[in-house]
């Protein structure tokens, strides 16, 4: 290290949401970074910053819209300097961060598969005809309508316990939550099934975490690399090109997936209308050097097939 690291009187302030699954995460990153530069926990501390998206829980997502939801006050406050690192979901991450900042450390991805939570099913297709699912992810939402145009869904928000009660209540006959969340919250008594990626694409970037921080900041950037996770970079540059390629959000219905195998990269896309009528998908496979073009290419394959309108209710959604 070329600088001073953290010490209990000097502590690196990491900046994080407070759900118990975000608090989960800044811990495990946290625990690497002590591990790493063998380090006692006292010399982190972890800051809890309320987002607008948090502030807002009485409002499907995406009528209140608008990129950054999660993220925008924790990054002013890395701006400031109230905070060193922030510790964020990379499938919430919009493609851009703001001038100053850079999101290029990741943690090894967890599971990036979707699961079918019900006390009753243990599939969609096992469902009655007709039955209210809950999901609040315009994503998941339509890929279910597109198996399963008869299903009632509506929306379920709030963190993972919440919509659990939910579930318990019979406000829903089953719902979907990513398996990574489960995992790291070691929720493994959840009534869950994994939903396999050949049958539901997941999220762009499911499952796995990201560290922000501050261009400048090179004693960060040193201590980050430590912990640095360089598969996960390259499943996640792929993705994240081919959202970036097709202008969407956390809260568009895009799915994808990157799948690394020595030095080559099989990439999937997925691109879909919100009421599930129409869905277009696609593949691609390459050297892994070569990923961010691979989404760039199938990004303008589903736009070209998607057609001019595809994409026109996302500027109408804010
Ligand atoms: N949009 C909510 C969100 N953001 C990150 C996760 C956890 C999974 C992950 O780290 O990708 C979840 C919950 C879910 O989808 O069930």
């Amino acid at each position: 290290m070329t600088e001073a690291l953290p010490t209990p009187d000097a502590p690196l302030k990491i900046g994080t949401r407070g759900s118990p699954l975000a608090l989960a995460q800044a811990n495990e990153t946290r625990d690497r970074l002590a591990e790493a530069f063998n380090l006692p926990h006292e010399a982190f501390q972890i800051v809890v910053i309320k987002t607008t998206g948090d502030k807002i829980i009485d409002r499907p997502l995406k009528e209140i819209g608008g990129k950054g939801l999660f993220t925008r006050e924790i990054e002013a406050d890395m701006l400031s300097g109230k905070i060193d690192i922030a510790v964020h979901s990379m499938k919430d991450m919009p493609t851009l961060q703001p001038e100053g900042l850079v999101l290029d450390t990741y943690l090894p991805r967890e599971d990036p598969r979707d699961a079918f939570i019900s006390p009753e099913f243990t599939a969609i297709a096992e469902l009655p005809e007709g039955s209210t699912v809950g999901t609040s992810s315009l994503r998941r939402r339509a890929q279910l309508l597109v198996r399963r145009p008869d299903l009632n869904v509506v929306e379920f928000r709030g963190n993972l316990q919440t919509r659990l009660k939910k579930l318990d209540d019979g406000v829903a006959r089953a719902t979907f939550l990513a398996r990574a969340g489960l995992n790291r919250l070691g929720m493994s008594d959840v009534p869950q099934h994994p939903i396999e990626t050949s049958d539901m694409l997941p999220a762009i970037a499911q499952g796995a975490i990201g560290i922000e921080r501050r261009e400048d900041d090179m004693r960060v950037a040193e201590m980050l690399a430590a912990i640095h996770d360089p598969a996960t970079a390259d499943q996640l540059v792929a993705e994240r090109a081919f959202l970036a390629a097709l202008d969407g959000s956390c809260e568009t219905p895009i799915a994808g997936l990157a799948v690394v195998t020595g030095d080559r990269l099989h990439l999937r896309g997925e691109v879909l209308r919100p009421d599930g009528s129409e869905a277009h998908s696609g593949e691609r496979d390459g050297a892994v050097s070569d990923g961010p073009e691979m989404g760039r290419d199938l990004a303008r394959e589903l736009l070209d097939l998607g057609g001019p309108n595809f994409f026109d209710w996302i500027d109408n959604r804010v």
